[in-house]
């Protein structure tokens, strides 16, 4: 049976606009009954509403800013005890305008709070249920910029670095148990994340739009691949840069230091 045959409510992370707003659209016409989330109520509705009168699953949303501990708790509380819920898209997030010397320690502890703190509060609610219920998937949006460090995004790179290995550790023990995770890497996405990050797109090359992103991403999905990167046209190079990584694990546990750093 596919991942999505056995499953039926996604709850979306930042579904008011932008990648989650159109995951949401994509999983309705799938057939699936969404949970939304995000700040801003009206906007919310708005794509709730529309989701109803075009496909006639159930919608339902929980306004909540996921930096908050009180929020994030009740959106917790429903991953906890909503047994309907097969899939979380943990989407919400957000940039910073450059590196870390123009940027202050409240900035880069807020990037943390909603890039990784609510993503893994989120995941760790959920993850009990689905391993009693033997499935569920967690899909995490990282970013391309998580391999690349020396694009100079601070924080935000740092964050989504994170984003992409706890994909990978969540996949290494508990893939075999029933419990999809997939972290999708998408690169420059025509969204709202730009002009909320004082940047303008139009000055960047090579954007992809963002209902191209989320399709690509759903392909991936549906190959139950644990590493999406849309953008990437040839996927061994993915697969070289994880075999070299991989590689040099059973060189790492030594009783003595390398040679090389023998005074
Ligand atoms: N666009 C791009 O170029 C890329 C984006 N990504 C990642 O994709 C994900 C989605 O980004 P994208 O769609 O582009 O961004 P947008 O800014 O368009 O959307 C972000 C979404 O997150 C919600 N959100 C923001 N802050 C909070 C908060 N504190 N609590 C709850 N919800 C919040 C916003 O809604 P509201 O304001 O209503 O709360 C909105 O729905 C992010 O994780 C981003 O890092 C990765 C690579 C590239
Ligand atoms: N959101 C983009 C950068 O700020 C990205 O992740 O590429």
């Amino acid at each position: 049976m596919s991942i999505e045959a056995k499953i039926t409510t996604v709850l979306i992370t930042g579904a008011s606009t932008g990648i989650g707003a159109t995951y949401a659209d994509r999983f309705a016409k799938r057939g699936h009954n969404l949970i939304l989330v995000a700040r801003n109520g009206a906007r919310l509705e708005e794509v709730a509403a529309r989701l109803r009168k075009e496909t006639g699953v159930t919608v339902d949303i929980i306004v909540a800013d996921l930096t908050k501990s009180a929020d994030l708790a009740k959106v917790e509380t429903r991953l906890r005890d909503d047994k309907d819920i097969g899939i979380l898209l943990n989407n919400a997030g957000a940039a910073a305008h450059g590196g870390f010397e123009t940027s202050t320690a409240d900035a880069q502890e807020n990037l943390i709070a909603l890039n990784i703190t609510a993503l893994t509060r989120l995941s760790a609610a959920v993850i009990p249920r689905y391993l009693a219920q033997g499935q569920g998937a967690i899909v995490n949006i990282a970013s391309v910029v998580a391999l690349a460090p020396e694009l100079q995004l601070g924080m935000y790179g740092a964050t989504k670095a994170y984003v992409l290995h706890y994909s990978q550790a969540l996949h290494v023990e508990l893939g075999a148990r029933g419990v999809y995770v997939q972290a999708v890497l998408p690169a420059a996405t025509r969204t709202e994340i730009w002009e909320r990050s004082g940047r303008d797109v139009n000055e960047i090359n090579g954007v992809m739009e963002v209902g191209e992103l989320v399709d690509a991403a759903l392909v991936g999905f549906d190959r139950a691949e644990v590493i999406t990167i849309p953008p990437l046209p040839d996927a061994a190079q993915w697969e070289t840069f994880n075999t070299a990584r991989q590689a040099m694990l059973p060189n790492l546990a030594q009783e003595h230091a390398a040679k090389r750093y023998q005074a």
